[in-house]
């Protein structure tokens, strides 16, 4: 059930390489990896007949120091500086976990249209001493390991409100909480989460919390096929084995209002209401956009013996109602439901896989046993309405 570092390896490393549908711009990007630390940003420094150094190019901010984005608002970011001589992994925050160095920045003109989220790994440049005031400038953007996307459904009715939008930057994993009680657990909106997690090659991990109200039994056996994670919390639980899953990488959590995430994130970081009320001073007031929060854990040897690994992030999702998966071809869907794959192997060329394809396999194949009905629901409820209001 716990996946080991191996695979996490592995599965970074297919997603660098691996094609991605319909998205050939990243992929180029991509490829252009090799080069990105002197791309479009950098001036080129012509060679001179002096005795300068032969180098053709050379970044323009050399002296630019990297940080992590933690919080966007009102069109400023706030950032986290990274710790240089623990710049490994995710990164460590300069001046600790409890009261890391908060910098205030602006992006510069010339990241273009670049957009910067949450979990970008920037580098700043100017006046980067958090006092209050100060404003820093980010300069550039590191190239993102993975990119959690929504389709935004806060305003279906215009264009602007179904665009697709990038939630988070980076993250390794999508940490799905759902309470098994109070409220119940939503198969819908886990569902939803997984085909966003597959679709974004993050891996999920379902956290299914309050397990001292309700039996985990009829979810866990819901998804039985799949290889799926999972933790059971309830308060008295010792979290030392949620934090070795979140030790030494990015996780983004998601959950309904009400299941426990913010109990779990006090749990988890208890310098974070202090954290949190830092940024808020900033910029999350009442009229901010700001969606989501990123929390440095840790080090793991505050919970037992120190396992050597650096400690992770959290990414809290607190404007995340919904999933909105319109951007999510319907082939790419089935990802989410890799129970029902072998179902559509006699499916007709091009077949949608939806209640109007009459020659569609699935439904005899799940009726023969092979797969549970309830997941061939929840895929062509899925199918039907993408735009994420149902759950
Ligand atoms: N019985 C039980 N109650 C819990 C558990 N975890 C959280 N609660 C309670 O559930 C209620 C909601 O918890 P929150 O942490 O505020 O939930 P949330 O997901 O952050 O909800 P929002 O703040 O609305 O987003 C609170 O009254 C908690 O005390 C648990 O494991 N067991
Ligand atoms: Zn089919």
């Amino acid at each position: 059930m716990v996946s080991d570092g191996g695979g996490r390896q592995r599965t970074v490393a297919a997603r660098r390489t691996g094609p991605r549908h319909g998205r050939g711009a990243t992929e180029g990007v991509e490829l252009a990896g090799k080069r990105r630390e002197y791309d479009e940003e950098d001036v080129r420094i012509r060679p001179g007949r002096s005795s300068r150094p032969r180098t053709r190019t050379r970044p323009r901010h050399e002296d630019a120091v990297p940080a992590f984005v933690v919080s966007v608002a009102r069109g400023r970011y706030i950032c986290v500086l990274i710790d240089l001589d623990r710049d490994e992994g995710p990164g460590v925050p300069e001046g600790g976990t409890d009261a890391p160095a908060l910098v205030t920045a602006m992006r510069a003109r010339e990241l273009g249209r670049k957009s910067v989220v949450v979990g970008d790994r920037v580098f700043l440049v100017g006046d980067t001493t958090g006092r209050d005031g100060a404003l820093a400038r980010i300069v550039r953007i590191d190239e993102r390991r993975s990119v959690l996307r929504r389709t935004a459904d806060d305003d279906e009715t215009t264009a602007e409100g179904r665009l697709e939008r990038v939630v988070v930057a980076n993250a390794d994993q999508l940490v799905i909480v759902s309470s098994l009680a109070d409220p119940p657990p939503r198969t819908g909106f886990i569902d939803r989460c997984l085909v966003a997690a597959y679709d974004a090659n993050i891996s999920p991990l379902l956290c299914l919390t309050k397990s001292d109200l309700a039996s985990p039994a009829e979810v866990l056996d819901y998804y039985a096929e799949l290889d799926l994670r999972y933790v059971l919390l309830r308060p008295d639980a010792d979290l030392a084995e949620l934090r070795q899953l979140l030790g030494d990488r990015i996780s983004v959590m998601v959950g309904h209002s009400g299941v426990g995430k913010s109990t779990l994130v006090n749990r988890l970081v208890p310098a974070a209401a202090r954290a949190v009320g830092t940024v808020s001073a900033i910029g999350r007031g009442r009229h901010t956009s700001t969606s989501a929060v990123a929390l440095h854990l840790p080090p793991l040897s505050a919970d037992g013996p120190d396992r050597g690994g650096a400690a992770g992030w959290i990414i809290d999702t607190p404007g995340i109602r919904s999933f909105g998966l319109a951007h999510v071809s319907a082939n790419s869907l089935l990802h989410g439901f890799s129970d029902l794959v072998e179902g559509t192997v006699d499916c007709p060329p091009n077949c949608e896989h939806t209640a109007a394809e009459a020659e569609c396999a699935l439904p005899a194949w799940v009726a023969a046993g092979h797969a549970d009905q309830r997941r061939l629901a929840s895929y062509r409820r899925l199918l039907a309405s993408r735009a994420g209001e149902t759950e």
